[in-house]
């Protein structure tokens, strides 16, 4: 039977293969027309040849999760409520402010305050109860990243792994090589205590013999892998698995091949097997697939804090071209005080351009676009958030991914446009929207080639929010802009 199975997935170590997490976290996927090597003078002196493309960065969304877990540094809080939708509505609802009520076993209990968690974060209140509840339940959660989720099925597994039965009982799928490992680590961490407790990682590169007897209790891999030590080499034993965990639905998804390998694993999971299921966005086709795979759910969802482009000062300013573009930015930044801005870019040819432009100037910026690692990225956005740079140029590829609340200044050195000129309305908000709770006032400038101002027209309307042409010879006009 199992063998049947593999043989009608001939494709799944191959569709792995392809999907080649890790080239595509080092570079996003994008079009190579136009591709030739430039070498650029880093901000630090040091030279790196960087590959010129002619195409927009791609945003990955892979990549952009790594990158915000590398980055992030504390519990992102919401003001949002959560809501939850119980499987079955009559059981009465807990949830929990501190970790002493869920009674977990003393050795998880020192991971979580080893770890700095002092009480359950707003999720964590309503999802822990519901994922140790006995029997056990299982969840659909959706809550924006860095709410806590990995935190509490990381806590679910611990708290149900039975340390002196070796073989593995927990089974977590993360869509890429480096997310599996990011979660092995929190598992690590928070089960530091729990000595007898192992991890064992089903991914693309670590080779067991078919047939080894494995003793680590908990498995994380991703899909295409994993489908492989279960069926193919016999190595995980799928009716033994006590907790099924899929994490980053929304990343799974996307990845061709990964929804039908995850369904694939879950048919042959035990029906007392505990399901779990998150993801950072809640759209149909996630909603479609956390239904097939996660049989009568609870469901949590903490809504996300919408963006708004109410506190948001916006110009324009029309020019000819790109040197025209680069003078008006300069007046601009001659003008006002400027803390710290970001300038967007929709090519890494222009962002690359105005870097050395800016840097031959004596401006101090950094440039942050697809081409480099997640690690070099995350490195890049921790030094502008601490200050070390004022300007960040980038593409969008960093557009949704960062929140670095001190920057006041905007910049769309280029308009988001999509195929056809139409303008790219969510892009343009994920720049320069702010969500309602900071309330920040901030600025935004367009710099506006003539053929685009139908499409700035476009936005302006869209967002029913005005954008003031400003003329960028008028420093007198400029100095007046107050934020
Ligand atoms: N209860 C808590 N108290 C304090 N910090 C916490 C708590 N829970 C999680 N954290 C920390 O908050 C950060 C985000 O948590 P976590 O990675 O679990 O979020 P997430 O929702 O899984 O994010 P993502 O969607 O990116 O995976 C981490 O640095 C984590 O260590």
């Amino acid at each position: 039977m199992a063998s049947l199975l593999w043989g009608g997935d001939a494709g799944a170590a191959e569709s792995e293969r392809l999907n080649s997490h890790f080239s595509n976290l080092s570079h996003p996927r994008k079009n190579l027309r136009g591709v030739k090597s430039t070498t650029v003078r880093n901000i630090d002196g040091s030279i790196n040849n960087i590959k010129e493309d002619e195409e927009d960065d791609v945003v990955d969304l892979a990549a952009n999760s790594l990158l915000n877990k590398l980055i992030r540094q504390s519990l992102v809080e919401s003001s949002h409520r959560v809501e939850v939708l119980q499987k079955d509505p009559s059981s009465p609802l807990y949830s929990v402010k501190t970790f002493e009520e869920l009674r977990l076993k003393e050795e998880l209990l020192k991971g979580i305050y080893a770890m700095g968690f002092n009480r359950p974060s707003k999720i964590q209140e309503m999802a822990l109860p519901m994922m140790l509840a006995h029997p056990p339940q299982n969840l659909i959660a959706q809550s924006q990243s860095g709410t806590g989720k990995t935190a509490a099925f990381v806590l679910a597994m611990l708290s149900r792994v039975n340390a002196l039965e070796l073989f593995p009982q927990c089974l977590c799928l993360a869509p890429t090589y480096e997310l599996a490992l990011q979660t092995g680590r929190v598992v690590e961490q928070m089960g530091k205590f729990c000595v007898d407790v192992q991890v064992m990682y089903a991914i693309r590169g670590n080779r067991i013999p078919r047939g080894t007897d494995i003793t680590k209790q908990i498995i994380i891999g991703t899909p295409g892998t994993v489908l492989d030590w279960c069926f193919k080499l016999k190595l995980i034993d799928l009716t033994k698995i006590r907790v099924f965990v899929l994490d980053e639905a929304d990343v799974m998804i996307d990845t061709q091949g990964f929804s039908d390998h995850s369904i694939r694993i879950q048919r042959a999971l035990p029906s007392e097997c505990q399901m779990l299921l998150f993801s950072a966005t809640f759209e149909d086709s996630v909603w479609h697939f956390a239904e097939r795979i996660i049989p009568d759910p609870n469901v949590i969802k903490l809504r996300k804090e919408e963006l708004t482009l109410n506190n948001i000062r916006q110009y324009y300013v029309l020019c000819e071209h790109r040197k025209d573009k680069y003078q008006a930015l300069c007046n601009i930044y001659g003008s006002i005080t400027i803390g710290q801005a970001i300038i967007f870019c929709q090519t890494r040819r222009n962002a690359k351009w105005l870097t050395v432009e800016m840097i031959q100037d004596g401006h101090q910026v950094s440039l942050l676009s697809g081409e480099l690692t997640v690690e070099q990225r995350a490195s890049i956005i921790q030094r502008f958030r601490d200050g070390k740079e004022k300007v960040l140029i980038t593409t969008n590829v960093c557009a949704r991914g960062i929140d670095v609340k001190q920057v006041t200044i905007v910049v769309n050195f280029d308009l988001p446009v999509k195929q056809g000129e139409e303008p790219d309305y969510e892009t343009y908000l994920h720049r320069i929207g702010r969500t309602g709770r900071f309330g920040k006032k901030g600025l935004a400038f367009n710099m506006i080639e003539v053929d685009k101002l139908p499409s700035l027209m476009k936005i302006q309307d869209h967002f029913n929010s005005s954008i003031k042409q400003l003329n960028a010879e008028d420093m007198d006009e400029i100095e007046k802009i107050d934020y």
